[in-house]
């Protein structure tokens, strides 16, 4: 027998999240598999803001926390899958799995060549899907174009804000502390870059967008500050909806009043997505990700928390703005 530890939801996520929404749970997974299973050991796993949803409710209690993680095949009797292998699956907050059937339970996943396994949930995994469909399906960003990036230095902003500039775009990044937006101006290449608990927006885009002059605006944030980028927008604007994470831990931040004469007068088109939408072409996303890696035209940071007793301190430090870049549970 194998031990397996997992993080399960003790109580669920209402307001904000604390030690106590989690539970670990240690079970025995046998050795002894059937003819085409696989017994996998974690080797990164990924935290999500995304997470957060979906266990907001009493029925989500004693289920083990949703996610991705990249695991080694350790015991295999499935020739596809041999031992070492390296699989990208949707297994949730655990450190082994028993796959009982690999063709539904593991993912497609990037040629990785020699980059970093950890990057399969990074900018060649979801968030960088997140950030290349989201943005270039959503804004259409054309050269000379002014784009706005909420929550700029986490895992999805800081590569919307770079895949801008590749594009020949000028971009404006918001962040919460000055060292991340240090990092997204002087090692991104942003062309500006406000600390929005210092600056307020508005002040900041009289100074970086004059006249509004924003084209597009890619927001992972949400609330008054989506609200406020909006009055600032050109005609004919683009908005980009990829999250709100300002509304997840605590509902009672003011979301309005909704910015419709906003839409109206600069005839935005404001449109919300869930990365899912374009799984199908993820493969073009990974290409182009690769090579704009290689090129040096994209660069990642990851923080990187060492050991599984850790993942919901990990989780936490999301909505407490302590990552800066992808946040990854090194096992
Ligand atoms: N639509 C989709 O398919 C997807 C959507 N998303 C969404 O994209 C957003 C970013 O996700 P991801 O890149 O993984 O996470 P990040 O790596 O950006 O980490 C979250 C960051 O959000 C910022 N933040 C936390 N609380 C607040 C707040 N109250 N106000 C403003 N900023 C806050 C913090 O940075 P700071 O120091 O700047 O405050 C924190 O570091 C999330 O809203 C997420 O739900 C992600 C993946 C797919
Ligand atoms: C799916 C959650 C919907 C809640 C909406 C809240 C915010 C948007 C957001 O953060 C969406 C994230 C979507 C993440 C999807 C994650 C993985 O399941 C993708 C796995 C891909 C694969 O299996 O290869």
């Amino acid at each position: 027998m194998v031990l397996c530890k997992k993080w399960t939801l003790a109580k669920p996520f209402i307001g904000k999240v604390t030690p106590d929404n989690f539970k670990l749970v240690k079970e025995d997974i046998p050795e002894k598999l059937n003819d085409g299973e696989l017994l996998c050991e974690a080797v990164y796993l990924t935290v999500d803001p995304y997470m957060r949803v979906g266990a907001e409710t009493g029925n989500a209690v004693g289920n083990t926390l949703f996610g991705e993680q990249i695991a080694k095949v350790i015991v295999s009797k499935n020739a596809k899958y041999p031992v070492g292998s390296i699989v990208r699956m949707r297994a949730g907050w655990r450190t082994h799995t028993l796959v009982k059937d690999a063709e539904k339970e593991i993912s497609r996943s990037a040629e990785m060549g020699d980059l970093p396994l950890s990057l399969m949930l990074g900018a060649m995994g979801m968030p960088g899907m997140t950030a290349y469909f989201g943005f270039l399906e959503l804004c259409q960003p054309k050269a000379g174009e002014t784009v706005v990036v909420s929550g700029a230095a986490g895992a999805v902003g800081s590569l919307v804000g770079q895949i801008a500039k590749i594009k020949g775009c000028k971009v404006i990044g918001f962040a919460g502390t000055e060292e991340k937006c240090k990092w997204i101006k002087e090692e991104l290449g942003f062309d500006f870059a406000y600390n929005y608990k210092k600056t307020d927006v508005d002040t900041a885009l009289k100074e970086a967008a004059p006249d509004n002059s924003v084209d597009c605006y890619f927001d992972n944030v949400g609330g008054m500050f989506t609200v406020k980028v909006l009055t600032h927008m050109k005609t004919f604007g683009r908005v980009s909806i990829c999250g709100s994470i300002s509304n997840y831990n605590d509902t009672s931040v003011p979301t309005g009043p909704l910015p419709f004469f906003s839409i109206l007068k600069s005839q935005l088109r404001v449109e919300g997505f869930i990365v899912l939408r374009w799984y199908s072409r993820w493969e073009e996303g990974e290409t182009a990700m690769r090579q704009w890696i290689k090129e040096g035209k994209i660069k990642y940071k990851e923080h990187v928390t060492e050991g599984f007793e850790k993942m919901p301190d990990a989780f936490m430090g999301l909505f407490e703005g302590r990552n800066t870049g992808k946040a990854i549970i090194k096992m």
